[in-house]
């Protein structure tokens, strides 16, 4: 039996200093000689380890099975395992073993040199457990040599053996949105950008895989990357459940508000509707008309002139209607851009295109029950026609970038200021669509073919306005009122209300008298007119500037006709024709 004496002492030093367990065995099983570290971790000591065997160290160890391991080991010359030993307080410990076959002094020996691997296997192990129950798993991707490391759990999330399917450019096959993932990772790798997203997966059904990546840095340096596969799709679906439902409830609520709005909007155009204005017999007809065909559901085409109130009809039209308890939505095709006037009647959906980060209720969806105002109808894009079309005669259109198909029930009222009939001409206005919005048309009067209007209206704005101002006004003086009926309001009941209430401001008192604040003709001529007048209305100035200068007198010496080289009685029948009285003279 060879000592360990005959070893050496340099030998034994070096054995004892390795950070291994050594020990040798011989045929039967018997140690013949343990290192240091062996001693302390079986809590023996060397003069007793001498006397113990493999048997004693390793209780799965029988006589047979220590033969056939004598045996391979002879044999190969090395062998490599794992085994279980147990220290002298009976704990166990598990270890790597590294055996090889020897002769020394004329006796065969096995050498055994193990590495405690418990602990590790036992965070392995816990690392396994965890990430299983978690549905997490890690991988690392070392940048310099391209090996990839991958754990348990992320193998079985992509359902894969083989790790080197986790390299970034095998990962994406997996993966839906290949092209996030890539860029990702590009800018994980070049600029040390971490991420974190969730990308579904290509299987059918999908399941939602999270990533978390981190880049490592040595100085500044990327040298691996380390990351995170975590199967979340339960929790997504959840999440879509839960997303989905507080979506609803947001647009419910969005749309309740807008409704809200509306109807606030609509409980003033009530008053409005209560407040129209009609002294004259041609206007009141127009009105016999709105009530006519409010109570129905029959699409109403209201045309006229700019500032006519043509919006305050379709509230009448709406307040005297079934539909009054719901919306009416007002929508003005000539102030909205082009391109979001699909989007504004028809709505969208989130990522219908560039800008639209979130779903949107369109006008019809909200006036679904109500009413819808298409005011300056005449600028709806042609293209937009055919869609709006078949709102009309089907009640039925697309979300944009939705899939399924809206039914409302919504009333139209459409106005414009337009020629239609001109616009079909020119290949500007579907005629379907004019024939289809022209079932009932209403013509709004000009205010200057109903001057009887004038004076009621114009103490109807005296007073909103006076009020609105703090001011006392009560009334228009004679001459007022006069100079206002003279006026021929290219700009209608709107330039009127914008008249007094600029009048209001600027003057004071309880009568409202005739001051800087009225426009003469010839100004509101030349602003329609952009400086030219026509020849009848430059005749019209003409013989009123002449008037002036010779006070009013027409005919004889000094009057108008003479300067004018114009016989009297022509000049007297055109003064007629035009309409020119005697406070128009004076007072403009
Ligand atoms: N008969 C009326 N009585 C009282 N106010 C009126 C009457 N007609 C119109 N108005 C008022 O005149 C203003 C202009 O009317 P409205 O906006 O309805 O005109 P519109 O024809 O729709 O104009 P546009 O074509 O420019 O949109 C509004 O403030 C409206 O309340």
């Amino acid at each position: 039996m060879a000592e360990i004496a005959e070893v050496g002492p340099i030998k034994e030093w070096l054995v004892d200093t390795l950070p291994y367990e050594v020990f040798w065995a011989n045929r039967d099983g018997n140690i013949i000689y343990g290192n240091q570290i062996l001693c302390d971790r079986l809590q023996y000591k060397k003069s007793e380890l001498t006397k113990l065997s493999i048997f004693d160290i390793n209780s799965t160890v029988t006589s047979e099975s220590w033969r056939a391991h004598w045996e391979k080991v002879r044999k190969n010359g090395s062998d490599n395992f794992k085994a279980v030993h147990r220290n002298r307080s009976g704990k166990f410990y598990e270890v790597e073993v590294y055996a090889q076959f020897f002769s020394y002094g004329g006796e065969q020996m096995i050498c055994a040199i193990l590495k405690d691997i418990s602990s590790s296997s036992f965070y392995k192990n816990l690392i396994d457990n965890v990430e299983s129950i978690a549905k997490v798993g890690g991988w690392n991707l070392d940048l310099q040599d391209g090996t990839i490391l991958v754990t348990k759990e992320a193998l079985s999330i992509f359902k894969t053996e083989n790790k080197e399917d986790f390299h970034p450019n095998k990962i994406i096959h997996y993966l839906k949105d290949a092209d996030l993932f890539k860029k990702s990772i590009v800018k994980a790798t070049r600029n040390a950008v971490p991420f974190d997203e969730v990308f579904e997966t290509k299987e059918n059904p999908s399941r939602f895989i999270r990533a978390i990546v981190k880049p490592v840095l040595k100085g500044d340096k990327i040298f691996k990357i380390v990351g995170v596969y975590q199967d979340v799709t339960e929790g997504k679906e959840r999440d879509v459940q839960l997303h989905r439902a507080l979506e609803e409830i947001k647009s419910l609520k969005d749309k309740l508000e807008i409704e809200n709005e509306y109807l606030q909007e609509e409980i003033s155009a009530k008053i409005n509707a209560d407040n129209i204005i009609c002294k004259s017999e041609v206007y009141a007809k127009v009105l016999e008309q709105v009530h006519l065909v409010a109570p129905t559901a029959t699409t109403v085409l209201i045309t006229g002139e700019s500032g006519t109130g043509k919006e305050l009809l379709a509230s009448a039209l709406h307040t005297n209607s079934l539909r009054k308890e719901r919306p009416l939505i007002k929508v003005n095709c000539a102030t909205l851009p082009k391109e979001l006037i699909e989007s504004e009647l028809f709505g969208h959906k989130k990522g219908a295109f560039t800008g639209a980060v979130d779903d949107k209720v369109g006008k019809f969806t909200l006036a679904d029950g109500g009413t819808i105002f298409l005011d300056e109808i005449g600028e709806l894009p042609i293209d937009l026609q055919s869609k709006l079309l078949r709102v009309l005669q089907d009640g039925e259109f697309d979300e944009l970038g939705g899939t399924k198909t809206i039914k409302v029930d919504v009333r139209v009222i459409a106005a414009t200021n337009r020629r239609l009939e001109k616009m079909i001409k020119e290949g500007t206005f579907r005629e379907d669509l004019y024939y289809r919005l022209n079932v009932f048309p209403i013509y709004n009067i000009p205010l200057r073919d109903r001057k009887e209007d004038i004076p009621l209206l114009a103490q109807f704005f005296l007073e909103k306005y006076s009020a609105k101002a703090g001011k006392s006004f009560r009334r228009l003086s004679k001459k007022t009122v006069n100079a206002l009926m003279a006026y021929s309001f290219p700009g209608n009941i709107r330039e009127l209300e914008n008249l007094i209430e600029r009048a209001v401001i600027v003057e004071s008192g309880t009568t409202l008298n005739i001051g800087s604040w009225m426009p003469t003709e010839s100004e509101s001529e030349s602003i329609r007119t952009g400086g030219l007048l026509t020849f009848e209305e430059a005749q019209r100035q003409h013989i009123i500037r002449a008037l002036k200068q010779t006070d009013g007198k027409v005919s004889g010496i000094g009057g108008a006709a003479g300067i004018l080289d114009m016989n009297a009685k022509t000049l007297f029948a055109r003064i007629k024709k035009l309409g020119i009285e005697k406070e128009t003279v004076f007072n403009s």
